[in-house]
């Protein structure tokens, strides 16, 4: 089924091996040809319906299986009676290209032919006017750097700026698995993900060369019928949400919905503790503890009263049993954060460690070592890519290349939750189980935009006590900013206010149905 991917749906997503052994397997019950024909099909269905008034159509085709399916998308377009040219792409002669061409590619090329398609060798000279582009020049296929007459195609293409450019499987240059790109890489308005959906098209820099995303199945639903074949990852989606989230009924009071308390704000960062409180009681916490460790710090936050200004030691003393203790905005990285952390990671409560607690983990073995013994207890990290890096002792270069291997490494190096930041959100869980946020956008690249999701986070763990429900912190937490930008565009949106969003897109999810028994009105407050 061709279907848009949207923040709503949760998807599986498939590392490239487990795609072809889905694809043979699938290959080996149906007619010959089948899976490319209905790849192909449904890349021209895309095409139409997206673009009903494109005329004239230039196929980018490389000379793999991708290039198949955009032979087959051309020959249905050219059929449908739009201008259609297929340039043949990385050979120095048509018959060079054609000889390369693998079985069903062949097929596909032959189709083409028959139905007299208009066919040419892209011969380094400008690239056609088109009132649309299909990039079908390499898909799964992509191996080590691009080649330089590719590159070149792509170049071209990518300084183009009047047609739009449907991808077909994964933008050409795209790692599928990682979401890393090669030097050059084609700039998608739309791709199409054929069979299903892969880690590299929403997680990492490149991942924003997809456009809009779609997928199409072409009826071999994976997760049905190839049980077998290892999901890698969850496309998180609003179906996911709701179960995760506190059940804030009427009659609950606030012993009920969890204690927070927040350790860090040292001088001049309150703000950071501060905005990771307030973030914490705007989420639902029953009542929200902060331990500033500026000792100048006022003792009431004047714009959120309701928050209970401590010392961070007083905190520490006082754990209670549905507290969660989240540590390390604004702390420092000084001998007293380290000492309270020290502390913190001793407490047997849910712990979220965030920003400089993060940092001074990194730096310092022996809070290590106090994190991976705290397991069965819920331990989240909350790493930027930089904070990652540092934690793993490489560079931001080597966290971004692969985003999804780093943030288990890191799940499984400290017996931790890990909800690595950064385009497309990635959470990983002590058992490795991986999700891929599918919400978010350039609105929450903003100072203060992290400490409120640790906050959420925290409060979110305290109300539920699972440790599950961090997927709904980082969901509602992009999704508020989609929210923000539907109604205001692109500018404006505070961390200080990015918590009344994160509500109000709560307050939007579908409710579960009610309960036999229970009053539906009494299942929200
Ligand atoms: N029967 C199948 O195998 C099916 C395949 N599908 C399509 O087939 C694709 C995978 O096909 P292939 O495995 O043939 O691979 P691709 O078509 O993705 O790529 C192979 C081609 O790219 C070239 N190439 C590889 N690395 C390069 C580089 N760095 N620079 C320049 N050129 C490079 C190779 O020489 C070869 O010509 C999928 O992405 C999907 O689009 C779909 O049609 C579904 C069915
Ligand atoms: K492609």
């Amino acid at each position: 089924m061709l279907k848009r991917i949207s923040p709503l749906q949760s998807e599986p997503v498939y590392r490239v091996d487990a795609l072809r052994q889905i694809e043979s397997e699938a290959a080996r019950t149906l007619p010959p040809h089948s899976l490319m024909q209905r790849a192909g099909s449904a890349v021209a269905r895309l095409a139409q319906a997206c673009y009903p008034h494109a005329r004239r159509v230039v196929v980018l085709a490389g000379a793999g299986n991708n290039g198949g399916d955009g032979l087959v998308a051309a020959t249905q377009l050219h059929q449908a009676g739009r201008d259609v040219l297929v340039l043949a792409c990385g050979a120095e002669t048509l018959n060079e290209w054609r000889s390369r061409l693998p079985a069903d590619a062949a097929w596909a090329w032959a189709q083409a032919q028959t139905a007299e398609v208009r066919c040419a060798l892209d011969d380094h000279s400008t690239l056609p006017e088109a009132d649309l582009y299909i990039d079908a020049l390499l898909g799964l296929g992509l191996r080590g750097p691009m080649r330089a007459q590719m590159a070149e195609i792509i170049q071209g293409l990518n300084a183009q700026r009047g047609a739009p450019v449907l991808s077909v499987d994964l933008p050409s240059g795209l790692d599928a698995d990682t979401g890393a790109a090669t030097d050059v890489c084609v700039r998608a308005t739309l791709t199409l993900s054929l069979l299903g959906l892969k880690p590299g098209l929403r997680t990492g820099p490149a991942s924003s060369l997809c456009g809009t995303l779609w997928q199409d199945d072409f009826g071999v639903d994976a997760a049905t019928h190839h049980p077998q074949v290892a999901i890698d990852a969850t496309w998180l989606g609003a179906d996911l949400i709701r179960p995760l989230l506190p059940d804030l009924s009427q009659s609950a009071h606030k012993g009920q919905r969890g204690d927070v308390a927040v350790i860090g704000g040292a001088a001049g960062m309150t703000g950071a503790a501060l905005l990771a409180a307030r973030a914490a009681a705007q989420l639902g916490a029953g009542r929200v503890f902060v331990g500033l460790l500026d000792d100048q710090a006022p003792a009431v936050d004047l714009l959120a009263p309701e928050l209970m200004l401590r010392s961070p030691a007083a905190l520490l003393d006082a754990q209670g049993g549905r507290t969660c203790l989240l540590v390390g905005p604004g702390a420092g990285c000084d001998d007293a954060a380290r000492t309270y952390l020290a502390q913190a990671l001793a407490q047997p409560v849910p712990l979220v460690l965030d920003a400089d607690a993060l940092n001074l983990l990194a730096a310092t073995d022996s809070l290590q070592t106090l994190l991976r013994q705290r397991k069965p207890i819920t331990t989240l990290l909350t790493p930027h890519p930089l904070e990652a890096a540092r934690l793993m002792g490489v560079s931001v270069q080597a966290i971004e290349s692969d985003r999804l291997t780093a943030a288990r490494t890191l799940a499984q190096r400290f017996a931790c939750w890990i909800v690595l930041k950064g385009h497309g959100t990635l959470i990983v869980s002590p058992q490795q189980t991986a999700w891929i946020n599918a919400t978010g956008n350039g609105l929450l690249a903003t100072a203060g935009s992290g400490d409120v999701l640790a906050g959420s986070a925290a409060a979110l763990l305290a109300a539920t006590g699972k440790a599950s429900s961090v997927l709904a912190a980082v969901w509602l937490h992009g999704q508020a900013a989609i929210h923000y930008a539907r109604k205001h565009g692109p500018g404006g949106l505070t961390a200080a206010t990015l918590p009344l969003w994160m509500a109000a897109s709560w307050a939007d999810l579908p409710y579960r149905r009610p309960r036999p028994g229970i009053d539906e009105n009494a299942d929200f407050c």
